[in-house]
């Protein structure tokens, strides 16, 4: 396995950047595409590993997709027009991948069969499999189809009117994508709203949806009419830039075009509580995805308290957040974030063990942890463990260290953000 020395002396970040492609609304962005019959174009894509999973999968459906940097063109002959994949559909490390095609070729008229990686394979599928098998899919897999690989026999659905026992996107989008190809009209209901681009987009694509009060509408056999999608750039990779920026001292950088959906800005609201120092400036682009540039200089920091309907807004900045506690005063609490032990590794173990190794004191909880701070972070030995956020948030660690920290497995990060090293080292001034 791969591994690199962070040896990086504390000099200020300065500068501008513009975060690569938000990794959800790039997979979504393919697989409308792929979905609706014509041309759809995509600007602004994320190259990340996952979302060229995304890519494969529908090139194995039979949609003619080219790839010019962050630029996409996607010829697809539509659902109904799809050819039976020739291998497995293999979705790699990609969750949002393996989760939301299941939803999608559960109403497609194709047999076909998901796998991903060893992480992917240990990760819970009864979530969709479940709800999609109540809609009258035909899905067969291991241990009763709760984990890849899954074998789906797509088919006429019916629809569903359904209550979300998680706080899940990825739920949430496999249902709506099964509820497009039902005959009736489905209902979603979610205690806490989750992020919402897959509504935004179908009506991009000129369905009609309805959304209110966390309860979901669609009426199923809608035309979808291809358009161009450009992808605003990940709030989810900016935050290891937010976090870097506000830890080290005399830091000035600018975030670009960095996407601002509310369901997705909960790391802005956390920064606030925190006492950073950032301005957001939201751009006036007509878009059905706000976006806008932030702005973030280095200040001292105070403990905050993270649960209930903030979590899900912010589900993935977790490790970097439990950083930015590890420097700041006081005691931060993150409760109700159960899910975290489902992600590409149990992110609750991963970031108390690996930010414990470098001397932060970390309580880890059942749904989340306790971190008391600050405290002195010293160099040791980390192991990103095969997950892109653990190494990124490894990486900024190494920012604050007195000593430089050695990371197995850095290869990961490519996942979501392969310029991250890049960007890093350009606002260092390297
Ligand atoms: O729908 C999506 O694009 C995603 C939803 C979230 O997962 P859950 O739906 O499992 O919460 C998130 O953690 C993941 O990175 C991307
Ligand atoms: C959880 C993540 O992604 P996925 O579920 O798509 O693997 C993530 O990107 O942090």
């Amino acid at each position: 396995m791969d591994k690199m020395t962070l040896n990086y002396p504390q000099i200020p970040l300065r500068g501008t950047l513009a975060v690569p492609g938000d990794k959800s609304i790039s997979h979504r962005a393919v697989m409308f595409g792929g979905i609706a019959k014509g041309r759809t174009t995509v600007s602004g894509f994320l190259p990340g590993e996952d979302c060229l999973r995304t890519i494969e999968c529908f090139r194995l459906l039979g949609a003619d997709i080219s790839r010019n940097g962050t630029d996409l063109v996607i010829d697809s002959p539509g659902i109904d027009g799809w050819q039976e994949p020739a291998d497995v559909l293999y979705t790699g490390n990609s969750g949002t991948t393996t989760r939301l095609m299941v939803g999608i070729l559960a109403g497609s008229r194709v047999h076909s069969v998901l796998a991903g990686d060893e992480s992917i394979a240990r990760r819970p599928m009864k979530r969709v499999t479940g709800p999609l098998r109540e809609m009258g899919a035909d899905i067969r897999g291991r241990d009763g189809a709760q984990y890849t690989p899954l074998s789906i026999l797509g088919g006429p659905l019916r629809p569903i009117n359904y209550e979300m026992p998680v706080a899940s996107a990825q739920v949430k989008s496999a249902i709506l994508f099964a509820a497009m190809r039902a005959d009736g009209t489905s209902v979603i209901r979610e205690k806490e709203v989750s992020r919402d681009h897959t509504e935004r987009m179908m009506r991009n694509f000129g369905m009609e949806v309805h959304s209110e009060d966390g309860s979901i509408t669609l009426q199923g056999g809608q035309e979808l009419v291809p358009v161009h999608v450009d992808v605003p750039g990940d709030i989810s990779s900016a935050a290891f830039f937010l976090a870097a920026a506000a830890l080290v001292p005399d830091s000035e950088v600018v975030l670009e075009n960095v996407g601002l959906n509310p369901t997705r800005t909960g790391m802005i609201d956390v920064l606030e509580a925190m006492g950073a120092e950032f301005t957001v400036d939201m751009s006036d682009a007509d878009d059905s995805e706000l976006r806008g540039t932030v702005t973030i200089r280095s200040s001292s920091l105070k403990a905050t308290e993270i649960g209930g309907d903030l979590i899900p807004r912010l589900i993935d900045e977790i490790p970097v957040i439990a950083l930015l506690a590890t420097q700041a005063e006081g005691t931060t609490v993150i409760r109700d974030a159960e899910e975290l032990r489902v992600k590409e590794t149990d992110r609750i173990a991963a970031v108390a063990e690996e930010l414990g190794k470098l001397g932060a004191d970390i309580t880890p909880t059942e749904d989340g942890m306790i971190i008391n701070g600050p405290t002195k972070l010293s160099g040791a030995s980390l192991d990103s463990r095969g997950d892109h956020r653990i190494g990124m948030m490894a990486a900024v660690a190494a920012l604050v260290t007195d000593s430089p920290v050695e990371l197995k497995g850095p290869g990961c990060i490519a996942i979501s953000y392969p310029e991250f090293f890049g960007h890093l080292d350009s606002l260092r001034g390297e």
